[in-house]
């Protein structure tokens, strides 16, 4: 391709779009953007160069235009302009959680076939730049696990609700309005956002494709009152983490509000903020903290992606290497609840605190089976790591005794 045809053609124009057009800017880059595609023509918006259309095929259709960068918030018409793209043999942008974790297979095998590229830096924990790092130092290791916060709007939430004591409706307004929240924030707030970065990031690590049904996903809609109590009785904050974990060729995959000790590496990852731990054989345990929503961290990440090298593209060596992986969901984990005993039928263990509160031992098939009901009924659990499970043992070890007496 010609120096006269570099340039770019931007799909979607809001807190994102917007963020990639002020490095665009910044670098005197601009005039590479003739047209922005937006749907909604009626919009008031700030003056730029370009000009705006509603016609995603007139820049994919446009010889001049080398990289489509896709931003915007529906995941079908996303999959739609990107197939498109790579089929045109552009080079390829996205932020698109949901498009891509639901259709990363596809996507690989549309790319290996197009002239074009296709990175997404930008999907997977907003600033922090974890696919890279895998892709390119990680492909030799062996990782066994990945962890961390992987959204930003329900971190500003619960960080919001700890540290501030302002209302859930409130602190998720609030995101809303600082950019954080999706188009629809059900996916933040029910743990959707983050099991689809999970998933994106666990191909990369694993070479494992998995659909986000079939994973346990509990969100933070149902947080009580007395969860909160709880956890500042015993000082301990509730996180969303999301993880997946390996061990002789199996997999473990959950996405689960939980509550962490204050020695943890998350325990003051607060509002926006998003942390990836990866521990592998020969690295060891290492942990990437930054800003995981919000316009301009977002925007530089895709305009690195962008600028990325010529010749580079994501390798996918864990894919390649044909190492065979099983998905797992036969494994027991420790949640609380203030009405723990109205899972009875599922748990193994149970320690009462008192009444109906306390925490139980249970299978994550189980929860799997029923995580739509506890949506529906309002209930809520939250998951213990080992070191909050120790620490709660020793402080009901009377209560904890009697049960196993
Ligand atoms: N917000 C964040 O912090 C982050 C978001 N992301 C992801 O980035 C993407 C964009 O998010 P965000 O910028 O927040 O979303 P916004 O809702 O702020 O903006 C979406 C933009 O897309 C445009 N649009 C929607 N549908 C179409 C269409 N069919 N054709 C052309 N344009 C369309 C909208 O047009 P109009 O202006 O006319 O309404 C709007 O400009 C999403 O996939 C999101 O998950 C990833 C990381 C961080
Ligand atoms: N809605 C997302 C945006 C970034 O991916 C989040 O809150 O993390």
């Amino acid at each position: 391709m010609s120096t006269l045809n570099k340039n770019i053609g931007l799909i979607g124009f809001g807190v994102v779009g917007q963020g990639f057009y002020s490095y665009l800017e910044e670098n005197k880059e601009e005039k590479l953007l003739p047209k922005i595609v937006i749907k909604n023509n009626n919009k008031e918006r700030d003056e730029v160069k370009a000009k705006f259309i509603t016609e995603a095929d007139e820049v994919i259709n446009d010889k001049s235009v080398e990289t489509v960068v896709e931003l915007i918030s529906d995941d079908k018409e996303a999959f739609d302009i990107v197939t498109k793209a790579l089929k045109a043999g552009k080079n390829v942008v996205s932020a698109n959680k949901k498009m891509i974790a639901n259709n990363l297979e596809k996507l690989l095998e549309l790319e290996n076939k197009s002239k074009g590229r296709f990175l997404y830096e930008g999907a997977v924990c907003g600033s922090i730049p974890i696919i890279r790092t895998l892709n390119d130092y990680y492909s030799l290791d062996t990782v066994t696990q990945i962890q961390g916060i992987f959204n930003g709007s329900t971190n500003y939430i619960l960080t919001q609700i700890f540290k501030d004591n302002v209302s859930y409706q409130e602190s998720l307004a609030k995101a809303q309005k600082l950019g954080f929240a999706e188009a629809d924030p059900t996916s933040d707030v029910s743990g959707s956002d983050a099991l689809y970065k999970l998933l994106i990031l666990t191909t990369h690590a694993f070479g494992k494709f998995i659909s986000p049904s079939k994973v346990l996903k509990i969100g933070i809609q149902n947080i009580t009152d007395s969860d909160i109590a709880f956890a500042r009785e015993n000082n301990l904050k509730i996180k969303l983490i999301a993880s997946v974990k390996s061990n002789n060729n199996k997999l473990w995959l959950s996405v689960l509000p939980t509550f962490i000790t204050n020695d943890s590496v998350f325990y003051n990852v607060d509002n926006e903020f998003n942390a990836v731990e990866v521990v592998s054989e020969s690295i060891g345990k290492q942990t990437l903290i930054g800003k995981g929503a919000g316009s301009l961290p977002t925007g530089q990440v895709i305009y690195s992606d962008y600028k990325a090298p010529e010749n580079y593209k994501y390798k996918y060596d864990k894919i390649l290497s044909g190492k065979r992986i099983k998905y797992e969901t036969q494994e027991f984990i420790w949640v609380y609840s203030d009405k723990i005993t109205q899972f009875e039928k599922y748990i193994e263990e149970v320690v009462i605190i008192n009444k109906s509160e306390g925490y139980a031992k249970v299978s994550i098939a189980d929860l799997i089976k029923i995580q739509e009901e506890l949506l529906d009924e309002k209930l809520s659990l939250i998951a213990l790591t080992d070191e909050a499970l120790k620490q709660l043992n020793k402080k009901y070890e009377f209560a904890y005794a009697l049960q196993y007496a």
